[in-house]
């Protein structure tokens, strides 16, 4: 999970939260299960659930907000990856100049992956070309760092399945280490259908070139169900090799309690 922040009012405060959650909400809910459960199963178990399962994958917020995560990392003495968007998030109508100087600033605040946003007027109006360009120059950013790139195709606001599976490919092709649905702004989130057709063009990527690259699916995933319908896509299409978080993320500013909520449900079945 990318455990997210990208609100018009995030300030240090907000960010400071969102870091204690990412390192505290899950373990402190879930301590006196686990220590129950520790007393009748083996260390396997009980270590499974006290490391790096309970933790997300990064904290993701906007590229002002970097150093707020920063501090407060270096203040929990803690580590997590910090991923922040970018590109004119969330509207991505802004000048390529613009784009890459917000990459450029992320990357050098501390950012590790950065989930760039595409301009849909270039996809709508299949203008794929300059769309590559475009993301072929961010990738240079990104390559420099060893950065992961993520790019948000916001497939709501595309025009057609076709569109939103030639945008896929043409991220693809320019270097993207994940396509992702949607900022989480759009007036509607993308659906299961959209994921399906994203699957089919990283597996076709992957025949064509042995390239894996992964899916982030973000926006309004608030529940378990949700998470694991996109899971299930993903395993059914793609396979178990794309069920680890290189391949596959949900980026999310309200999943966390759910999960918390059925873990606590399954670590109390444990110790019943
Ligand atoms: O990238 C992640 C999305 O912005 C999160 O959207 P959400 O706030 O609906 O979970």
């Amino acid at each position: 999970m990318d455990l997210t922040s990208l609100n018009s009012t995030d300030n240090k405060q907000t960010i400071e939260a969102l870091v204690d959650k990412a390192f505290l909400y899950a373990k402190e809910l879930l301590k006196s299960d686990i220590e129950k459960m520790a007393n009748t199963h083996s260390c396997e178990l009980r270590n499974y659930f006290t490391t790096s399962t309970l933790t997300p994958q990064t904290v993701c917020v906007s590229s002002v907000r970097i150093y707020d995560v920063v501090q407060r990392l270096r203040f929990l003495k803690q580590h997590i990856d910090i991923a922040s968007v970018a590109g004119g998030f969330p509207m991505g109508q802004v000048p390529l100049s613009c784009r890459i100087t917000e990459v450029e600033y992320a990357i050098s605040h501390g950012a590790a992956e950065i989930d760039i946003v595409i301009d849909r007027g270039l996809a709508i109006s299949g203008n794929f070309e300059e769309l590559y360009y475009d993301l072929r120059a961010i990738k240079s950013l990104c390559i420099k760092g060893n950065i992961t790139l993520k790019t948000i195709l916001s497939v709501s606001e595309l025009d057609s399945n076709q569109t939103v599976y030639k945008a896929a490919m043409t991220a693809m092709m320019a270097g993207s280490d994940f396509i992702k649905t949607s900022t989480g702004k759009e007036a509607k989130n993308a659906t299961l259908f959209h994921g399906m057709v994203m699957c089919q063009a990283i597996k076709h990527y992957h025949e064509k070139t042995s390239y894996k690259v992964g899916i982030k699916a973000a926006g309004g995933i608030k529940f378990n169900e949700q998470a694991l319908s996109w899971l299930v896509l993903v395993k059914n299409i793609l396979g178990n090799d794309w069920l680890q978080a290189s391949l596959f993320r949900i980026g999310a500013s309200s999943l966390l309690e759910d999960v918390v909520k059925r873990l606590s449900i399954v670590l109390k079945k444990f110790h019943q």
